[in-house]
């Protein structure tokens, strides 16, 4: 589905992606980690097109994406829930979601009472702005603005950086929820524990290079890995 090969790229003058190759298939869930600052949102904004790759390529469903526009790129099926949630503060929950409904990848499985059927509590708030939602909350209206979208590949950078725990737990859940409907998910998060528990394969990256690729089972028995790659 998503084929990551050889990607580079760069901020001005100063190269940040060195060689990422990943691949994330249907159904599959596939994490991306790496110690803060190696290159996994440049990956991310490389692969949706906010960053205009240097060198190698990005296939999504059989088609060479690299280089388009985000928009076109978001339209072939990926949807993005970016780090820092990114939601339309001046306009409601309800607004949030319907901005971006769309059945254009052919699928019609996300609507809004799908959506409320996967987080109750954006039906409660549906009324309230943005700016009203706690931190947990914005999460989920990112996530089901995203699925609004009813995308192939949902994309998530740090899924649950600076939530609290319950809530956390809360999007766990909802991540293992779709990948129980056999969504693809490419996810970008610290708990490696807990992702290992659902995601079918890790990949690391390390100073802009993809170092690593495995199970979760791989990598949980390997103490070495998380000695050299993940622990600060
Ligand atoms: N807009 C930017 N301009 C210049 N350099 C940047 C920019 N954004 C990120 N960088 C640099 O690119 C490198 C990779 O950053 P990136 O955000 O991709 O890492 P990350 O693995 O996602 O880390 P984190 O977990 O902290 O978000 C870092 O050295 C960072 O300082």
């Amino acid at each position: 589905m998503l084929s990551v090969r050889q990607l580079q790229a760069s901020y001005g003058a100063a190269q940040v992606l060195f060689d990422i190759s990943l691949d994330v298939g249907a159904g599959e869930v596939v994490t991306l980690l790496g110690r803060n600052g190696m290159g996994k949102t440049t990956t991310v904004r490389s692969i949706m097109g906010l960053l205009r790759p240097r060198g190698g390529e990005v296939h999504f469903n059989g088609a060479v994406v690299t280089g388009l526009a985000p928009y076109r790129i978001a339209q072939t099926g990926i949807g993005l829930v970016p780090e820092g949630r990114q939601i339309f503060p001046t306009l409601t929950v309800e607004e949030n979601l319907v901005a971006t409904a769309s059945s254009r990848t052919g699928s019609r499985r996300w609507t809004l009472d799908a959506v409320y059927d996967l987080f109750p509590r954006l039906k409660e708030r549906r009324s309230n702005l943005g700016t009203q939602l706690s931190g947990g909350e914005q999460q989920m209206l990112a996530i089901g603005r995203a699925l609004m979208t009813n995308p192939k590949l949902l994309i998530l950078d740090e899924a649950t950086e600076g939530l609290a725990p319950l809530i956390r737990a809360e999007i766990w859940t909802c991540l293992k929820r779709l990948k129980g409907e056999r969504q693809s998910i490419l996810v970008i998060d610290k708990n490696v524990g807990v992702l290992a528990t659902f995601a079918d394969r890790h990949v690391i990256i390390e100073k802009g290079r993809s170092v690593w690729t495995g199970t979760s089972n791989e990598l949980m028995t390997d103490a070495s890995l998380k000695d050299r790659y993940l622990h600060v």
